[in-house]
């Protein structure tokens, strides 16, 4: 299967549309991809190449620095500075854990900075957090980073917000379906998702990752892997990468033959994380995927996780549960609570 058979969804004309009906045509395209795939490519979101070119440039210089330097904003857990007991940082290769294994890749964790309200003990709408607590570690070197790095990430936020506006619209949540109207429907519009991002607890991780080595085949029990197989956590995953084919792959919905997604350029490969499979009681699956670099040269990524409210209590859409004919897969929790069970699991 070519790279380019995952659907190409160009967001252009939802973006410019004036009426929701003139944004269906777009809704009903992220609908099929995310019913047969849960992974698209996104064109027409009106970030520039030049900025994503940019992005991609500055990660690339700043793994190239030697250890000691990037050991500077070792992530706090790691030993990093003080004041903080969070998971943001620069982690070593095989530092970061998928499924159990060390992940041959290194990596700086951005997140969303905390909202404490300005309180020591709490008291902002995410209360006190062991885990996230502490501000982001941005690198000195490459100078310009921080500054194309805020700037991208607020673009990334606007793009996740017409993203998940056209997801709502996509599962048709305004349209009555039957009678038994309780007082839970009232939420289910197709705001649902929107207002549940208000907030987005963000995450956007830079990562590297150098040539493997190890000959042996990706099933094998001891192979290495750049980023083992696993689904992704919150709503949107909106991932740039370089221009390096055959690394990131994405299993079919057949459950056996993963396909390759490489990059397109300009475009983001987009794919949806397990709160959306949650809301829509598994119409959308938070698809697999899985990193393998046997490439050449070093590879770059940086993906952008637009993700709930910290504190947004996601449990299956009434709407989807009749639709999916299923029991509700999940009674409901909040994001924050499924995250930190992630991150427990994540380091080594
Ligand atoms: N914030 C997100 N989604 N990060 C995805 C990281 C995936 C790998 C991680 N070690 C894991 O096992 O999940
Ligand atoms: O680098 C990639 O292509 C994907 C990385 C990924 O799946 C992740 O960080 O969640
Ligand atoms: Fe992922």
């Amino acid at each position: 299967m070519s790279p380019s058979s995952l659907p190409v969804i160009d967001l252009s004309d939802f973006r410019n549309a004036s009426s929701t009906q003139d944004q269906k045509a777009t809704a009903l395209a992220i609908n099929q991809a995310c019913t047969d795939y849960g992974f698209f490519y996104l064109t027409g979101h009106g970030i520039p190449t030049a900025r994503l070119d940019t992005v991609i440039s500055l990660a690339r210089q700043f793994f190239a620095l030697p250890l000691d330097q990037k050991n500077k904003i070792k992530r706090y857990d790691a030993g990093g500075p003080e004041g903080g007991d969070g998971a943001r940082g620069y982690q070593g290769i095989g530092e970061n854990v998928t499924g159990g294994r060390r992940d041959m890749h290194e990596a700086i964790d951005f997140y969303r900075e905390w909202d404490d309200g300005g309180k020591e003990e709490g008291g902002g709408s995410n209360g006190t957090c062991k885990t996230l607590q502490g501000h982001n570690l941005w690198p000195e070197e490459p100078r310009e980073l921080g500054e194309v790095y805020h700037e991208y990430i607020a673009q990334l936020e606007d793009v996740g917000k017409a993203l998940v506006r056209a997801m709502g619209i996509a599962l048709d949540l305004d349209e009555p379906e039957t009678s038994t109207t309780t007082n839970d429907d009232a939420v289910e519009d197709s705001e649902v998702f929107v207002r549940n991002t208000e907030r987005s607890f963000w995450v956007m991780r830079m990562i590297g990752y150098p040539k493997l080595s190890s000959p042996a085949s990706a099933n094998a029990e001891d192979a290495e892997l750049s980023c083992g197989e696993h689904t992704d956590y919150g709503c949107v995953t909106l991932l740039l990468a370089d221009p390096t084919p055959g690394a990131l792959q994405v299993l079919h919905k057949d459950g056996k033959t993963w396909l390759n997604a490489d990059p397109i350029p300009g475009a983001f490969v987009v794919n949806i994380g397990d709160m959306m499979e949650r809301w829509t009681n598994g119409l959308w699956k938070s698809t697999k995927h899985r990193v393998i670099h046997r490439g050449d040269g070093y590879r770059v990524s940086v993906p952008f996780f637009y993700e709930p409210n910290f504190e947004a209590v996601i449990k299956p859409l009434k709407k989807c549960v009749e639709r999916s004919g299923k029991e509700p897969i999940h009674g409901g929790s909040t994001y924050g609570e499924h995250l930190l069970g992630k991150i427990e699991g994540n380091f080594y």
